[in-house]
């Protein structure tokens, strides 16, 4: 048996784009028409080990849903070649391999029936499968009536219990409520210690950095890099700002670059104030300087904002606000709850403001908003505020309950103290 579950080699998946669908008519008429050639992955190669857990990352439309249908021979390549050794189950976009006509039961048999098991071995799993989908009566209704929950749900029982040597498990998850997502992870992880082989792509950096031995980074159709999680996943935050993170770090940005231009800003920010002082710019930076949307729950990360006062301003009070995406403020703070005193600024002023601490929401998506107040002529006074001016994920390999971690150390002794 060899050391690798799969092997890909050189891998091509070459579209030909034509302008008008007639002309793929003309072409196989031997016409000459306009063509496109848009390749979907080029020269892609990687292994996978026998008992490894590999995920695929990369931004949208980078070819990691295509490089699952072709290991799983939904697709053919144009170019390379796939060697799988083991038998595989695979949990490809909701519907593939099941008939809608059919009832959950029936889907049942014929998904086994596909994977080679005979009726009374697809008999013998069974229980296990309608045990572990959880959708009671639902079974016997045809799967055209299902929720795409309930369908992930029967999907995922018949990969996972269909006792497959390889499972390949493409972004599906997300689609189920988070109690049947637990319960498949704990099925990964019983699958992993079984020594079996899971290769899965997933926008969810957490569930990346969680369960994954390696990673392979796509960008564009190609093989950017492989490598441990948290340096792909790193690397794909970079990718994510429209940063190269293959090209070595610039040595200094440029004197009048805008943070705000190498980061994911929320084009639909609300805006509100006088303006007499303004957000001219922010940013959000890794404890690695680094900008970025994502920060690792536990480490330390810096938020700044640039003021610019337009006017005499006495006492201004610059702040940021996180906000869950149901619009629950969280947590946030300002200069004046810092006990950072600003007497007074004069027009023509600009100052920066740096809040660095540590991340210890739960992971999720998050939306940062920023403030800048004060008083003016001795009122009260909202020079300008930018809500949801971006949104921040938060990844984490170990959640706790609610929106908060407070870091707990636990011991447990047995016997008397
Ligand atoms: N039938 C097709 N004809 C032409 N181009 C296609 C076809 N199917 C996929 N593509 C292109 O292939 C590229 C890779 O698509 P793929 O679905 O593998 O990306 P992905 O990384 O899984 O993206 P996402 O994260 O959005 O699911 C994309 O540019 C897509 O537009």
């Amino acid at each position: 048996m060899s050391e690798f579950a799969i092997q890909v080699k050189h891998l091509d998946k070459m579209y030909k784009l034509y302008n008008k669908p007639s002309d793929r008519l003309k072409e196989a008429l031997g016409m000459k028409v306009p063509v496109r050639e848009h390749y979907a992955l080029r020269d892609v190669s990687f292994d996978v080990k026998r008992g490894e857990t590999v995920g695929i990352i990369g931004t949208n439309g980078s070819g990691k849903s295509t490089i699952l249908k072709i290991i799983t021979g939904v697709l053919n390549p144009t170019g390379g070649e796939v060697t799988v050794d083991g038998r595989i189950s695979a949990l490809l976009e909701l519907g593939a391999g099941f008939n809608m006509e059919y009832t959950g039961i029936e889907n049942v048999y014929l998904n086994g029936t596909m994977m080679g098991f005979s009726k009374e071995e697809i008999d013998a799993r069974l229980q296990d499968i309608l045990d572990f989908a959880d959708i009671g009566d639902f079974v016997h209704q045809p799967v055209k009536a299902y929720s795409s929950g309930m369908f992930v749900r029967l999907a995922f029982a018949v990969a996972i219990n269909i006792d497959p040597e390889i499972l390949i498990v493409d972004e599906a998850l997300s689609v189920g409520d988070v109690f049947f997502q637990a319960k498949c992870y704990r099925k990964f992880e019983e699958f992993k210690k079984m020594g079996r082989t899971i290769l899965f792509v997933s926008h969810d950096l957490s569930s990346i950095s969680r369960y994954c031995d390696r990673v392979i980074l796509l960008n564009k159709g190609v093989k950017l890099e492989e490598g441990s999680p948290k340096q792909m996943v790193d690397m794909y935050k970079q990718l994510l700002v429209g940063q190269d993170p293959t090209r070595k770090v610039e040595k200094e940005v440029k004197k009048k670059e805008n943070w705000s231009e190498k980061f994911q800003v929320n084009p639909n920010m609300l805006e509100y104030g006088s303006k007499l002082a303004e957000i001219t710019d922010f940013v959000v930076m890794d404890e690695k300087g680094r900008y970025t949307n994502t920060i690792d729950k536990g480490t330390t990360f810096t938020i700044k904002m640039r003021v610019a006062f337009h006017e005499n301003i006495q006492e201004p009070i610059m702040a940021y606000t996180f906000k869950d995406i149901r619009g629950t403020e969280i947590t946030g703070t300002n200069t004046m709850f810092e006990k950072m005193h600003i007497e007074h600024s004069e027009a023509g002023d600009v100052c920066t403001v740096t809040f660095t601490q540590d991340m210890f929401l739960q992971g999720g998506e998050y939306l940062l908003s920023f403030g800048c107040t004060g008083y003016k002529d001795g009122d009260f006074t909202v020079f300008h505020r930018l809500y949801d001016a971006c949104n921040i994920t938060v990844i984490s390999t170990q959640n706790t309950v609610g929106f908060y971690d407070m870091n707990s150390k636990v011991e447990i002794q047995y016997g008397e103290e």
